[in-house]
């Protein structure tokens, strides 16, 4: 339980936000399936990337890290070694995580090696039909609970190639496919007109890999061996996005968030937040391969609403629920749609978003796949109020900034699972809010 503190003086001050989720899933895969040893400076340290970890501790890196996770060693024979692994049933629990889930599924069944994956009843509840399609269209067999967890990765892929046509806008699902070419040494080529993050695209020739983007198709040949290397890890957007939004709707706020990954396939909450009117300038640098960007946000005093159809949705699907709380305070009616994989993340997150904020005075129609907002509204209920994250970070972290906007007596349960993705949320909220 954390009672939210309302009427602040405006958040101030600058912050290194937590490292990205999804490049830290992947460096550490990716360093699994090389030889040698790889360096990942500031790996975001939250309970998904742990899951990750811990997978690939069990799969035969040794991972050596300094005190405080900064510096991430990873040492590995590579993927030669996995396919050669014994036949004993590795169980796996993984969670809270979804990316964990769906990426080393690919990469386990791109080796052979016989895996049991469980995770928690929010994972428990999310489809694994979309990796477990491709994966046995191409040879692999996978038991599974009516395609949810567990699954049981019985035996390996047998196809040469690995051509596959995303059906879906999901990153997820190509990485499953693209990391099982990469395990088992088999040629890969998907098409991806959706523009899903490409983190791992950006991050493989780094360890010497070879891959071919042309428009929507990226090929990659048979038998890489990928060899160790460094990766550095900018901050995450995803997070980042909470103060965007917080800055922007508090009175006389000033936030710099320093080193945020801009990658276009995850920035579009940029691209909306500026559509709407906000006040954001930028300091545009890099860290490897990926854009970053030292972000100022400043109070925005009219917030317009807008529009957000499928074509944008994957550049910002995590977003979704802080941008709807900024399209409660815009002025007009913002429509969202092409959104309905929200309904199947750790939570329902369009009923639940609706739900929560409704309490509030909100008014906000969840639809099939999106929301109406109607704005401006107060957010303003003269009895106390409790709000719940229903076990889901990205909820819980939204609620947490509508609590801080709110004029009357917040209290948010279940504030544990910031873990997952921010697990320093609340001390930044304190330091933000002085
Ligand atoms: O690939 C990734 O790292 C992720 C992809 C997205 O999921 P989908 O690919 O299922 O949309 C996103 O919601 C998740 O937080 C991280
Ligand atoms: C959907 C998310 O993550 P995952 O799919 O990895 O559980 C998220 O972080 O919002």
């Amino acid at each position: 339980m954390q009672e939210i503190r309302q009427n602040t003086t405006g958040l101030a001050g600058t912050i290194r936000v937590p490292s990205d989720k999804s490049i830290s899933h992947r460096a550490l895969i990716l360093a699994l399936l090389a030889k040698g040893t790889t360096t990942i400076n500031h790996r975001l340290i939250s309970a998904d990337v742990t899951a990750t970890m811990t997978a690939i501790q069990k799969l035969g890196a040794n991972v050596i890290e300094n005190d405080d996770h900064t510096i991430t060693k990873v040492v590995s024979e590579g993927r030669t070694m996995l396919i050669n692994k014994s036949q004993a049933l590795v169980a796996f629990d993984f969670a809270n995580s979804g990316t964990t889930t769906r990426l080393l599924t690919g990469v386990l069944a791109g080796t052979g090696i016989k895996a049991k994956i469980t995770g928690d009843t929010s994972l428990s509840t999310r489809p694994m039909q979309r990796v477990i399609k491709p994966l046995t269209t191409f040879g692999a067999q996978i038991d599974s609970n009516n395609n949810h967890l567990p699954l049981i990765i019985n035996t390996p892929i047998t196809a040469d190639k690995l051509l596959f046509e995303l059906p879906l806008g999901s990153a997820q699902v190509k990485n499953a496919v693209l990391l099982a070419g990469l395990a088992s040494g088999k040629a890969v080529e998907i098409s991806d007109k959706f523009k899903t993050r490409d983190h791992t695209e950006r991050m493989l020739p780094a360890f010497g890999g070879e891959i071919t983007i042309n428009d929507d198709r990226i090929t990659l040949p048979a038998d890489q061996n990928l060899v160790g290397t460094t990766v550095d890890v900018p901050g995450d957007i995803s997070a980042a996005a909470f103060w965007l939004v917080a800055a922007s709707l508090v009175d006389n706020s000033e936030v710099t968030l320093t080193s945020v990954n801009v990658n276009p396939t995850r920035a579009g909450i940029l691209a909306v937040l500026e559509r709407m009117g906000a006040n954001l300038s930028f300091k545009i640098s890099a860290i490897g391969k990926e854009p970053v960007a030292d972000i100022t946000v400043k109070t925005t005093k009219h917030l317009q609403a807008t529009t957000i159809s499928a074509q944008e949705v994957p550049s910002l699907i995590d977003e979704l629920p802080i941008i709807v709380l900024a399209a409660t305070q815009a002025t007009g009616t913002t429509i969202i749609t092409g959104a309905s994989e929200l309904r199947v993340k750790e939570s329902n997150r369009i009923d639940l978003v609706t739900t929560e904020l409704t309490k509030l005075g909100a008014d906000i129609t969840a639809t099939t796949d999106g929301f109406i907002i109607k704005g401006p509204t107060k957010l303003q209920v003269n009895e106390p109020v409790t709000l719940n994250g229903h076990g889901d970070h990205r909820l819980t972290m939204m609620l947490a900034i509508a609590g801080l906007i709110n004029k009357g007596v917040v209290t948010l349960a279940d504030t544990d699972n910031v873990a997952v993705s921010y697990p320093t949320f609340f001390q930044d909220l304190r330091r933000l809010t002085k």
